[in-house]
């Protein structure tokens, strides 16, 4: 993947619609969350516009005379791209380009150009490829040779300048090659990951929304130097780290990419074998931003996100990180009587995040009391890999077992467990 270093900052104007239902306020924060992105992305806001609106327009999005005074904006300002904060159809997208004289892109576009930039693994860049060309796919067609020779733009920067002018069969082609390369990849993790489930040690995720700490926390719980940046989506690859518990158990935490509202599709089914480490977790560790303007529409945005890659029964324990910057966290504390408080930078509330993560792990491992026939040595032979045996004597009548097993395989050895104990 070619990414195009740019040697001045892009000038960005900013539109978002309040449609009826919409809190204007909500769709304020959205346009400041875009402003943010953009500025991750490397380039300048340079104005704003919103409008109300009933309905999209078809052929431009916005109504008629808003696209005169985003017009006049855009000469105003010089910007060089406008986006909108809400998805545009290709064809949208095409007349905006003619009218405005200028880019025009959609928050999708945008975050892709962010992970196009944050890639660093091989699997990373497979994945973020495969979301820019199935996003790109359906806008190929008709897009104006001037805008496409624009290179070195958001929204026009990533994989293939050149592929993009190649025809869509080619693209179509590198596409199935990417979902191949991906499987690949997905396959040697399961392998992986059933050596995990032989040993039956614990596994957890961070998850949560972009920059809420989730590389920080797991940096400050397993004494690790997993990289940290005040920017969105600083981390695209999963990482798995050994945490120790009070106890001196062990279990396996694994940072994740965080999520955002509107998250792309594209970017969801191309990431999903590298989310399902959260959905085959035995719980997660859901972190939010005690600082954030609207942490209830932050976790929802997470929930959905957790829906999408069937993680959503996964048991949760929620964090609120960045305690050290909040003056009064009473609300939040009613709000969230179950939640954690913590700062990973400062390190309050780890002790009692480390004793809660302990307590979840006991609460799912329990300890049963078996027989089994000594004809079944395929039952012994699966509790060996599926338990852990605490103590066995055979007798004549067979094995009896004391085994910690969680609640998970549980099912499989039901009819040998001796109810007493
Ligand atoms: N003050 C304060 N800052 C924090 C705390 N935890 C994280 N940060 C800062 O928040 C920013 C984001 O932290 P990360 O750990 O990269 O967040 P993340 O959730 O991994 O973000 P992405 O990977 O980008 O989704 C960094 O600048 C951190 O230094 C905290 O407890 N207190
Ligand atoms: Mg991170």
């Amino acid at each position: 993947m070619t990414l195009i270093e740019r040697s001045f900052r892009e000038k960005i104007v900013l539109v978002g619609a309040v449609f009826p239902g919409d809190s204007p306020m909500a769709v304020e924060e959205s346009l400041t969350e875009l402003a943010l992105l953009v500025d991750t992305a490397g380039a300048d806001v340079v104005g704003r516009l919103t409008q109300r609106m009933a309905a999209r327009d078809p052929g431009y999005f916005l109504g008629k005379g808003k696209v005169e005074e985003l017009k006049e904006l855009s000469y105003a300002t010089d910007c060089d791209t406008v986006i909108f904060d809400d998805e545009l159809t290709p064809a949208q997208q095409r007349n905006l380009e003619k009218v405005l004289g200028r880019t025009a892109i959609d928050r999708t576009a945008l975050i892709l150009d962010i992970f196009a930039q944050n890639a660093k693994s091989m699997e990373g860049k497979a994945q973020v490829e495969l979301a820019l060309l199935s996003y790109r796919l359906p806008r190929l067609r008709g897009r104006g040779i001037s805008l496409s020779q624009q290179t070195g733009r958001i929204g026009t920067r990533g994989p293939g300048e050149t592929k993009l002018e190649e025809d869509r069969r080619r693209i179509q082609a590198r596409i199935s090659r990417l979902k191949h390369q991906l499987d690949d990849y997905a396959k040697n993790r399961r392998v992986q990951a059933s050596s995990r489930v032989a040993s039956r040690t614990q596994t957890a995720s961070l998850v949560g929304y972009t920059n809420a700490g989730k590389s920080s926390l797991i940096n400050a719980l397993c004494d690790s130097d997993v990289f940290v940046e005040n920017k969105l989506f600083a981390t695209l690859d999963t990482r798995t780290r050994r945490m120790l518990l009070p106890g001196g158990e062990g279990f396996l935490l694994s940072d994740t990419v965080g999520f955002i509202k509107k998250l792309p599709h594209q970017l969801i089914e191309s990431f999903r074998s590298t989310l399902e480490v959260v959905r085959e977790s035995d719980f997660l560790l859901h972190v939010v931003d005690a600082t954030s303007p609207d942490p209830h529409g932050q976790m929802r945005a997470v929930r959905e996100v957790l829906i999408e890659i069937d993680a959503e029964n996964v048991r949760e324990l929620l964090v609120f990180n960045k305690i050290d910057l909040v003056e009064d966290l009473s609300t939040l504390r009613l709000d969230f009587p179950q939640a954690v408080f913590v700062s990973a930078v400062r390190g309050d509330g780890l002790e009692e995040l480390r004793l809660q993560i302990a307590a979840l792990i006991r609460e799912q491992t329990k300890i049963y009391y078996l027989k089994i026939a000594l004809s079944r040595g395929d039952i012994l032979a699966r509790l060996h890999s599926e338990g852990e045996i605490l103590s066995m004597t055979s007798t004549d009548e067979g094995y009896e077992i004391t085994a910690r097993l969680d609640s998970g395989s549980l099912g499989l050895f039901e009819e040998f467990v001796v109810p007493s104990l």
